[in-house]
């Protein structure tokens, strides 16, 4: 993943491409039976065929957007956008309401061509239609289904746009994660929002992409299905597609992102891998066996620049300070330490500090 340095405070500039290592060490799964062993031996081949395609075209990136840029008349919705994802990577595009995710998104499947700069997806430019298309699994502008046919006839449509025979490479695996049973098999106009919602993934997964584009995909998911969609995204990863998703679930999308792209009034904010940007906060949890005389020691210590204590945990604020000279310190002064803990953030802490202030599109 890379992102421009000229738009954003850098982190780190280019990550090393592992793509073509796991599409050899972590392929097929274990565990798997013989026919998917046998589909996903043909897909790791096709994989191995991107991973050339990229290495000719001098570009490692599965998706990959460059100096993106889009206006509606007189509303800025993206301003200059580059980032990639890599194979592997499971990269959650953030930003408030009106960032430009779903912009972005868009020129990025080819639904709406940039004012500036490029789309990619496997190497290849997109445009409407474009051939690589065929290997993206997309879900974007909501559940567009035919409401008087079945679940399965719906996807049978969908299907037939590829031209290629029923059924598809990974429908059982999506219909299980769609878990519609026997609904699958009434009209989609008797379906609940996530049940329709449920649906569009199994759409979009049951082509086995090598890539994912998915808007808001827990948009109507109860708690165990956004968990049973977590695992599912982590597995296509771990077999080497590149997912990409917009979200405003922060609390969920820390659990399952492993990159992340903050965008704000259509311009790229941040990007990076998510433990990165959570990193080290310089402060430790310390509990205490014995706290008299605690606050005193770690103030005492060079480095701590502030303590605070509530009964027998102390948080302790020491920039460059290592954990065990403050276990040192403590323990060389009688006191026992029972544990210490790295204060980490959470993604909604640092989304909220990165988009704070910036509000509206009047003036970009
Ligand atoms: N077709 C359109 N015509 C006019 N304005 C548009 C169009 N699509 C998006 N916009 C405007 O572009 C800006 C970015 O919209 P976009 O939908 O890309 O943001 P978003 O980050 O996906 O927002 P949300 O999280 O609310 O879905 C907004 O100001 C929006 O009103």
């Amino acid at each position: 993943m890379y992102y421009e340095t000229r738009t954003m405070t850098p982190w780190k500039h280019v990550l090393p491409d592992r793509s073509r290592e796991r599409v050899r060490l972590k392929w097929p799964a274990p565990g798997l039976g013989a026919a998917r062993i046998a589909r996903h031996a043909r897909d790791a081949r096709t994989l191995e065929r991107h991973t050339m395609e990229r290495s000719t075209a001098g570009t490692t990136a599965m998706i990959r957007a460059d100096d993106l840029s889009k206006s509606y008349g007189r509303t800025q919705a993206v301003s200059g956008l580059g980032f990639a994802v890599d194979a592997g990577q499971i990269c959650a595009l953030l930003g408030p309401n009106g960032a430009g995710k779903t912009s972005t998104l868009r020129m990025l499947l080819g639904l709406s061509a940039p004012d500036t700069g490029s789309a990619r997806i496997l190497g290849r430019p997109v445009g409407l239609g474009a051939e690589v298309l065929g290997r993206v699994g997309v879900l974007v502008d909501g559940p567009a289904f035919v409401p008087h046919l079945t679940g399965t006839r719906n996807l049978k449509l969908l299907w037939s746009a590829t031209r290629r025979a029923w059924p598809p490479p990974a429908l059982d695996d999506a219909l299980d994660l769609a878990g519609l049973g026997a609904a699958i098999d009434r009209k989609v106009k008797g379906y609940s929002t996530g049940m329709k919602q449920r649906l569009m993934l199994a759409q979009a997964l049951m082509r086995a992409p090598d890539v994912l584009i998915l808007d808001e995909p827990a948009n109507g998911l109860d708690p165990a299905e956004v968990r049973t969609l977590r695992e599912h995204l982590g597995a296509l990863a771990r077999h080497g597609a590149a997912v990409l998703v917009s979200s405003h679930q922060l609390a969920e999308v820390q659990q399952f992102a492993t990159h992340i792209v903050v965008m704000n009034l259509g311009r790229l904010v941040t990007a990076g891998p998510l433990a990165d940007l959570l990193g080290d906060t310089d402060a430790y949890r310390v509990q205490l066996d014995d706290p008299r005389g605690a606050a005193e020691v770690l103030r005492r210590m060079t480095g701590v620049t502030a303590v605070t204590a509530r009964g027998t945990e102390f948080v302790v604020a020491a920039p460059g300070v290592a954990p065990r000279d403050v276990v040192q310190a403590l323990v060389t002064a009688g006191i026992g330490v029972t544990s210490v803990q790295q204060v980490s953030r959470s993604l909604e802490q640092v989304f909220l500090t990165m988009t704070e202030g910036d509000t509206g599109h009047a003036a970009r």
